[in-house]
């Protein structure tokens, strides 16, 4: 017997611990029910408690990482974390423009919830006019959102407005995902603007919890994946909602400080 299995593809960091990154997006593709493969951009040396180095790969050895997969494979849909700097974020629109790897799910990586910059100020606006135009989904969080936009999020109606202009910028859907900080909130809400012009909530109950590193990655993979198979994208996003809220809420004891969240929930997708 033949499996079949949609190949999707991640064009990120390896972050050594398995909480984030690559490996997370492997992980979640992997839980997803298709078949994952990477093109690395940089590796970082972290833990729980938080990251210590970083290492980006050079242009070259990204390039012919997309060669040999493009000559092989096919890629149906395919998504981007951490890209470190503009020589990185331009090597990777270039690939994505010279191959077929399906829609692009863009997680615009700039910093870790515990502080740790991924890319550099500088790239930001290589971000915007190489990368953001390309990407069928963008899914910020709330310090990207506002890094991005100059709006000053408070309320969902702030992130839907936030949402707009990426759009604007050529994003053709948006997530936005919402604020998580407070021990008092009963739901955290995520805004979604599609291409279409409709937008809509995705709330989910707040779990109080330090084990949260790669809840991003999580999100963001498990759209690719069920773009992938053929998903609705108004669809995809609510199963991504649900599935990293109880990944989130079946905690796993694994590092000292801020843990992972738990790939391998019981979850029917
Ligand atoms: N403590 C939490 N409780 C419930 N949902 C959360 C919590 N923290 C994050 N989320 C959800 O996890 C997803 C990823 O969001 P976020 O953690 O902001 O991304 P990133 O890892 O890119 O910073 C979003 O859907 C968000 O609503
Ligand atoms: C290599 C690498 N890539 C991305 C991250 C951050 O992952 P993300 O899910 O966006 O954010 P956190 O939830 O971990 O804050 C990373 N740490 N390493």
């Amino acid at each position: 017997m033949v499996n079949q299995f949609p190949q999707v593809l991640t064009i990120a960091g390896s972050d050594c611990d398995g909480s984030a990154g690559m490996q997370a997006d492997m992980n979640t593709f992997q839980r997803c029910g298709v078949y994952g493969m990477s093109v690395l951009t940089a590796a970082v040396a972290g833990n729980s408690y938080g990251i210590f180095a970083s290492q980006p790969m050079p242009t070259a050895f990204i390039d012919k990482q997309f060669s040999v997969l493009a000559d092989d494979f096919e890629i149906k849909a395919c998504k981007t974390g951490m890209l470190t700097d503009a020589q990185t974020i331009k090597t990777v629109a270039k690939n994505y423009q010279k191959y077929d790897f399906g829609p692009l799910v863009l997680d615009p990586v700039i910093i870790t919830k515990h502080g740790d910059m991924l890319l550099e100020e500088q790239a930001y606006e290589t971000l915007k006019s190489d990368l953001i135009p390309l990407a069928d989904v963008l899914t910020p969080n709330y310090y990207e959102a506002v890094k991005l936009t100059g709006v000053e999020i408070k309320t969902p109606a702030d992130a839907l407005k936030a949402a707009h202009i990426l759009q604007e910028m050529g994003a053709k859907n948006v997530y936005v995902k919402g604020q998580h900080a407070d021990d008092k909130q009963e739901e955290v809400t995520d805004v979604a603007l599609l291409a279409d012009g409709t937008s809509f909530s995705l709330s989910e109950a707040y779990v109080d919890t330090t084990h949260i590193n790669g809840t991003g990655d999580l999100l963001s993979s498990c759209i690719v994946a069920q773009i992938a198979q053929g998903k609705a994208l108004t669809d995809a996003f609510k199963i991504a909602k649900k599935f990293v809220t109880a990944a989130i809420a079946n905690q796993i004891d694994v590092g000292h400080k801020f843990g992972p969240v738990n790939h391998l929930v019981d979850f029917k997708f």
